[in-house]
């Protein structure tokens, strides 16, 4: 599947002068909650309405959703306050009601992107709609998935497409209820440049406080719109209690977020960033060759190792190595996060070079 400026169509078609906004309850508890959300939503940046109405839970036991009433409850929030209407899809009979009731956008679970048989299954329920269909990422950080399911939509002749970025699972304890990992949503965006994206800051933090942060970094990162829990009572809420804000508190969260333009083309700011590029460019070359000096030295301590037949892995002295670096990473600014990525990539690649080299029999 190619990029296509086509798939922007769609958003284009709404002609905001800010990120599309999608804001509404985890989950539909009750029609006076889905209107009271809606109302209030009514003065917002929000385009879309979204409730969950059928919820996939990790347990069973816990709330799983009012299921089809839910929708005609959205029905009715939209004929009060001209929201368009969202709601998640898992299976052929949620399509078909989706359908029936005239959801406006539908969206694939992270815990049903990872099913091939389950995207399919959504996509022939689907084939050739003219609805919006968004694919959040899959629970496991897997480009390839992702794409597979967008893949599997577009064949099945859908084109007003996008993602939404909602993190990836981990069994680490980390400030995230789902770990960002930036680097897949931008390698996305790198080769779906017309994809519309879409940040899901409250499934990735987990928590209303981080909201703004999140949702800043999305848009500092070019993405075009931002999913965020709603609720009248979040604090009462029959699901994920903890990461929903109230209409107003979203409200101030969009005045807040600082919208950046993509490019600009006064000469001034070209020259400069001309300029500094250049720079840029001369660094990335000068990286490139003492990497390659630095893996030459270890082609050179294997060649030792493999005459005196001694490991090619030396922890101890991998250890001592990556203290080090650490230590000299924060001197000039670099994160431990950053400095453990990058020797570790580079330790990976010194090994790979190395157990050629041993295993080469002469
Ligand atoms: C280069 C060596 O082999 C391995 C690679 C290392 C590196 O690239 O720095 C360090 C330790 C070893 O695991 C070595 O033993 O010094």
């Amino acid at each position: 599947m190619e990029n296509k400026i086509e798939y922007r169509n769609w958003l284009d078609a709404h002609q905001l002068n800010h990120p599309l906004v999608i804001a509404g309850p985890c989950s539909a508890e009750t029609e006076e909650q889905v209107l009271k959300i809606a109302h209030e939503l009514k003065e917002s940046d929000t385009t879309y309405l979204r409730a969950g109405i059928w919820k996939p839970r990790t347990r069973p036991g816990n709330f799983e959703g009012v299921g089809a009433i839910g929708l005609k409850w959205l029905q009715k929030a939209k004929k009060e306050t001209g929201l368009l209407t969202a709601t998640e899809v898992a299976n052929k009979a949620h399509v078909d009601l989706a359908l029936e009731h005239d959801i406006d956008l539908l969206w694939i679970g992270a815990r049903s992107t990872v099913s091939p048989f389950i995207v399919q299954e959504i996509a022939d329920a689907l084939e050739g709609t003219d609805k919006v269909v968004l694919v959040k990422n899959p629970v496991n950080p897997d480009l390839a998935l992702w794409i597979g399911a967008l893949e599997r939509l577009y064949t099945a002749n859908i084109k007003n497409l996008g993602v939404i970025h909602r993190g990836f699972s981990t069994y680490d304890k980390s400030k995230y209820r789902n770990n960002p990992e930036w680097q897949i949503a931008v390698d996305f965006q790198t080769k779906y440049p017309d994809i519309p994206l879409i940040c899901d800051p409250s499934h990735i933090t987990g928590k209303r406080d981080m909201i703004l942060e999140v949702s800043q970094t999305a848009l500092d990162l070019n993405y075009d719109g931002l999913m965020i829990e709603t609720h009248i009572d979040p604090d009462n809420a029959w699901s994920d209690a903890a990461q929903q804000v109230t209409p107003s508190s979203l409200i101030q969260i969009t005045k807040d977020l600082k919208i950046r333009k993509e490019m600009d083309d006064e000469a001034g700011y070209q020259a400069k960033l001309g300029q500094l590029r250049a720079q840029i460019d001369v660094i990335d070359n000068a990286l490139i060759e003492t990497l390659g000096k630095r893996m030459k030295t270890a082609d050179s301590i294997g060649e030792l190792k493999k005459s005196r037949n001694v490991a090619v892995l030396q922890s101890k002295r991998w250890n001592e190595i990556l203290g080090k670096m650490i230590l000299e990473g924060e001197g000039h600014g670099l994160s431990e996060e950053f400095i453990l990525k990058v020797f570790k990539a580079i330790h990976q690649e010194s090994i790979n070079h190395q157990e050629k080299i041993v295993n080469i029999s002469k």
